[in-house]
């Protein structure tokens, strides 16, 4: 089975839901119908997410959120659960971004309780990791993200597997407008591949998307999307206007 490509817009917290939802129908239109290899999903904040749905049925366009609870339902407040989400439409959720991690101090071992409960409810996961700038210099950069995949994917059901995709974001390139070269990210790419090949199995490793995320352009995204291990792209700033995002996604899908 080959790779699909994927272009995900995370919102973080912007957009009230009506002008996300405004904005959703705007790419939607704009893209028209896609390849059937090529995909693109939407991550906006919890309220906005019924409201984009709404935009979005009858287009081929995904429904991501930007965090789950590791449990079904209880009192967590201020927490939404896997159910509570797929119930909302969305078949994707982004788990364990370096922006939760730092803000939220979730921990490798939060980040795989929530993968869990995410494939447990038929969602599929785009689990994010990535190296801070000083493990960077410091060297460190393999040695942090192979415990954050092999933390990660501990345990999981090969059928649950089938729905991870991996988005590598070296923290010092979100929202910096320092982007890693497409000659380091290849080489972290083919990395995170073998270390998937090791945790998962061969084929699986295979057939994983990786996308890569931090400061992504219209301007570099086909250079990296040209790389044989970048299957696609988690963007933030620059997929919060609708036209500068349609114009990456024309760049990245060669459309
Ligand atoms: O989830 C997206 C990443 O944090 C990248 O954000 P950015 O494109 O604004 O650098």
């Amino acid at each position: 089975m080959d790779r699909k490509q994927l272009i995900v817009a995370n919102w973080k917290m912007h957009k009230t839901p009506a002008k996300a939802a405004e904005d959703a129908e705007a790419i939607a239109t704009a893209l028209g119908r896609l390849p059937d290899h090529s995909c693109v999903a939407l991550a906006p904040p919890f309220p906005a997410l019924v409201p984009v749905r709404e935009r979005l049925n009858h287009t081929q366009l995904l429904l991501a959120a930007q965090n789950v609870h590791s449990e079904a339902e209880g009192a967590f407040t201020g927490e939404v659960s896997a159910p509570m989400l797929k119930a909302c439409g969305c078949s994707l959720v982004i788990v364990g971004h370096s922006e939760r991690r730092a803000l939220a101090k979730e921990s490798d071992a939060m980040v795989q309780a929530k993968i869990k409960a995410a494939f447990s409810h038929e969602m599929g996961v785009i689990l994010c990791i990535g190296e801070s700038e000083s493990q960077r210099n410091e060297g460190l950069t393999f040695k942090v993200l192979d415990k954050q995949v092999r933390e990660a994917v501990k345990g999981l059901s090969v059928t649950g597997v089938n729905s991870l995709v991996l988005a590598y974001e070296p923290v010092w390139a979100i929202g910096t407008g320092k982007t890693a070269s497409a000659d380091q990210v290849q080489e972290v790419h083919a990395f995170l591949r073998k270390i998937l090949a090791e945790c998962l199995e061969k084929d699986l490793a295979k057939q994983t998307e990786i996308l890569y995320g931090g400061s992504v352009k219209p301007s570099n995204i086909k250079d990296l999307m040209s790389m044989e291990d970048v299957d696609g792209a988690l963007v933030g700033g620059a997929s919060l206007d609708p036209k500068t995002f349609v114009s990456l996604i024309r760049n990245g899908f060669d459309l």
